[in-house]
């Protein structure tokens, strides 16, 4: 049986982003597979997070092209959009390395109110909304359906009412995925979803990657720093160490690959410390 052959859904071309006199990408050049999860890892200060920033609009690249392969609207040029259409048009969506909910309203609120664009294109931008107009209260009961529906598929149902802000650090996460899902995202761009989590939620976020990738064929990028979760769950990674891509592969590939193990972890003639960083790298340790 001939397996299918991958389609690209995302081409990072040869894209530099500069601060000043600061080069955070230097030339990099990546290629994202849809339905799959691709891992980016690096250093602290590599560059990874300006890459999602490039991507979703919060920076505007120095140079280089950033082409989403969308099923319905072709190629689209992510580096000449504003976030909110990255969002909106291409269904690039992102998390944040900070947990970025609103504490005081109700996990199903943080969900509806992801779902602002549909709702105000509902109101159409008028006192639509106001009046609870038929079309309006459409697009609020969807937006209610959509949430109950994610709700129940990452097991937070039963958290519905709650405040969002008086939940445990690692199902906070969860509902950021969720609220993400909530938009429809083509991409999925998830900034270190395992940060601040215990192994335990770490093996739970696994699971959750792996069901969103292998059960819905979503697209993941994933920005990592937890080497047990990116090690685990992606199908291909790239290594970015300041700006420039040194590695790309499989997890197997990349762990072993000398110019990471040094990029993590320095230069070091012992030889006992070399396995150790390799160690490190296939997960054993947090760099
Ligand atoms: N808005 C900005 N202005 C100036 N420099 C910036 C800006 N954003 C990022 N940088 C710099 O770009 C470099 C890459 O930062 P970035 O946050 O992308 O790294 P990272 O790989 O995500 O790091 P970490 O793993 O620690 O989150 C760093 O030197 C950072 O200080």
């Amino acid at each position: 049986m001939n397996t299918p052959a991958t389609t690209t859904l995302l081409s990072v071309r040869q894209l530099t982003m500069r601060f000043g006199g600061l080069t955070a990408i230097d030339d990099l050049s990546l290629e994202v597979p849809a339905g799959k999860i691709t891992g980016i890892i690096g250093p602290n200060g590599a560059g990874k997070t300006t890459l999602f920033n490039c991507l979703t609009g919060f920076y505007k690249p120095t140079t280089g092209s950033l082409r989403l392969n969308h099923p319905r609207h072709g190629e689209i040029r992510l580096e000449t959009l504003p976030s909110h259409r990255v969002a909106r048009d291409a269904q690039v969506v992102r998390t944040f390395q900070n947990i970025r909910l609103f504490p005081k309203m109700t996990v199903l609120e943080n969900l509806i109110v992801a779902q602002h664009n549909v709702l105000q294109r509902a109101s159409k931008f008028s006192i639509a909304g106001l009046f609870n107009l038929p079309g309006y209260r459409r697009a609020e009961a969807e937006s209610i359906a959509r949430a109950a529906t994610w709700l129940r598929r990452l097991g937070l149902e039963q958290l519905a009412d709650h405040a969002a802000g008086e939940l445990p650090y690692g199902i906070q996460r969860r509902i950021e995925i969720a609220r993400a899902l909530c938009v429809d995202p083509l991409l999925l761009c998830l900034d270190e979803p395992a940060a601040g989590l215990n192994p335990r939620e770490s093996a739970e976020l696994n699971d959750l990657l792996l069901y969103l990738s292998g059960e819905l064929g979503l697209s993941i990028l994933l920005i990592e720093h937890d080497m047990s979760v990116v090690m685990r769950v992606s199908d291909h990674i790239g290594v970015i160490s300041y700006g420039r891509k040194i590695a790309e592969g499989t997890p197997e590939q990349v762990k072993n690959d000398p110019q990471v193990i040094k990029a993590y972890l320095g230069e070091d003639d012992d030889e006992d410390d070399s396995e150790q960083r390799t160690h490190a790298v296939a997960g054993g340790a947090n760099p």
